[in-house]
């Protein structure tokens, strides 16, 4: 995977919308492309707009948005090919998010009114295409316009959305690579901390990975070789296997049905490990689904609880523990308030967070999430990780782990814990314990990956960004 920006993402050509009906709009003052009339290609673009807006208005989560299930009904309406354009779209129109801004911003005379939400991301969705996709430019520009027309919001912004969209177009070889280079795809207070956390030409290495479309990487049960070979790709140091370009979906992959492997960021595959020899252990997965990790405890030989409180996430785990044919207790309940009975020999507690070491795969984690969110969120791991202590035996062990690249859920939390509760200690991860992310782990003892690329075969690389600490509690 090179750190380059991505190349356009080929999605199916649409065809253009029909050419903009000026005499219609002239004799009866009603927009030419009334609301619910078939332009080919409209609807996507429709749903795609309605969901940037979600997303970076309302804060809502890109996954939420396109669930198969409780997905917005303007997405659910659309057939498989159309969703998988809506969110090729929107992957890239997030991605991408502050390039295109300032692409767009570059044509304009002066800024967009406040106000013109819908025009400003019908505007943001056409040039995503424009600039990052495989759609012809004069269809993206042609379905803009139809779609401003049948929008009474935008309908008077319909000349502006075409002379804006054929200048971005115009500027693709000129203005793009210089915006990609000068501009970071995050926003301000972000760019901030990454900088403040890692220092300016690291976080800038981390921006620039965001931009890039991630590999596959697998957890396989065994015989790593073998499945690398058969699924096109190559074993990493700690024994994932990766894959740069799928060959077909998960579901019809070789040993998918067979139960050979799972996918799990090569990152993610490592908290589960610090628990060290697991077999025959009664081990706690809290924050388990959709078990990723209560799938490499199992395998290892643990007697797992899965403990979340998501039902619908926890039926994920069961199909996928099914699947994989291992077995765990899986307990709906929240942690907060679980009272299981009994204390357990270790405890894995993945926790929620603001996510934004999975950035390069869920680009909205970058614009939905705000520094209250994560302020709220480290609050919440605390009162998780305090409880978590409560529920290990005496001198078992506490893995505390999420998928932040930030130092408030990470870092800062462990050192604030150790400051105020001198009877939980550190257990420091050692160099060398983990094959492969040697590099990964501090001198303080914890362990901190981040995305970007390495040369170094030896030495894990391009993973998500992770955090995990170990814990004891003293004298018990
Ligand atoms: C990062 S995800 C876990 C990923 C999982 N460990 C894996 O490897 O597949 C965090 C999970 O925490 C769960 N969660 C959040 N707050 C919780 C609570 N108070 N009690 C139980 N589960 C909670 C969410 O439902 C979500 O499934």
């Amino acid at each position: 995977m090179g750190q380059r920006p991505q190349g356009p993402v080929v999605v199916s050509a649409q065809k253009p919308g029909r050419r903009p009906n000026h005499q219609a709009r002239r004799r009866t003052g009603k927009p030419a492309v009334p609301e619910g009339e078939t332009v080919p290609g409209l609807a996507p673009r429709q749903a795609a707009a309605r969901l940037l807006s979600a997303v970076l208005d309302a804060h809502t989560p890109l996954d939420a948005l396109t669930d198969g299930e409780h997905g917005h009904p303007q997405y659910l309406a659309l057939d498989g090919r159309d969703r998988a354009l809506v969110r090729a779209i929107l992957i890239s129109a997030l991605r991408f998010h502050r390039t295109i801004e300032t692409i767009i911003a570059a044509q304009l005379d002066r800024p967009l009114p406040a106000n013109a939400r819908s025009l400003a991301a019908l505007l943001h969705v056409a040039a995503a295409q424009i600039l990052f996709l495989d759609v012809p430019d004069s269809a993206a520009v042609n379905i803009a316009v139809a779609q401003a027309k049948a929008d009474p919001r935008s309908v008077r912004f319909a000349a502006l959305v075409n002379a804006v969209l054929r200048n971005v177009s115009r500027s693709k070889e000129t203005l793009l690579p210089k915006v990609l280079e000068e501009i970071r795809d995050a926003p301000d207070w972000m760019i901030r901390r990454l900088e403040a956390a890692y220092g300016r030409e690291t976080a800038r290495r981390i921006l620039d990975v965001h931009r890039s479309e991630p590999p596959v990487d697998f957890s396989v049960k065994s015989r790593a070789e073998y499945w690398a070979e058969r699924l096109g790709g190559r074993v990493l140091p700690n024994g994932s296997v990766r894959v740069e370009n799928l060959s077909a979906p998960i579901p019809e992959l070789p040993g998918f049905a067979e139960g050979e492997w799972w996918v799990q960021d090569a990152a993610a595959s490592l908290p589960p490990r610090l628990l060290g020899d697991v077999s025959g252990l009664d081990v706690a997965d809290l924050c388990a689904a959709p078990g990723g990790k209560t799938a490499a405890l199992a395998l290892a030989g643990a007697r797992v609880t899965a403990v979340d409180q998501s039902g619908s996430r926890l039926k994920r785990l069961k199909e996928n523990l099914a699947r994989l044919g291992l077995a765990a207790e899986v307990v709906e309940a929240d942690i907060l308030k679980w009272l299981p009975g009994r204390r357990f020999d270790a405890i894995l507690l993945d926790a929620p967070c603001s996510s934004t070491g999975t950035a390069r795969r869920h680009p909205d984690v970058l614009w939905a999430k705000t520094p209250e969110d994560i302020a709220k969120l480290a609050n919440l791991q605390r009162r998780l990780l305090e409880r978590s202590l409560e529920l290990v035996k005496p001198g078992g062990t506490v893995v505390f782990a999420n998928c932040s690249l930030d130092r408030e859920e990470g870092e800062d939390l462990i050192l604030g814990l150790l400051k105020d509760r001198p009877d939980v200690l550190l257990d420091p991860i050692r160099p060398g314990e983990l094959p492969g992310a040697t590099h990964f782990i501090t001198s303080e003892g914890w362990l901190r990956t981040t995305p970007e690329v390495r040369e170094d075969p030896a030495a894990l690389s391009g993973v998500d960004g992770f955090f995990a600490a170990r814990l004891r509690v003293a004298g018990r």
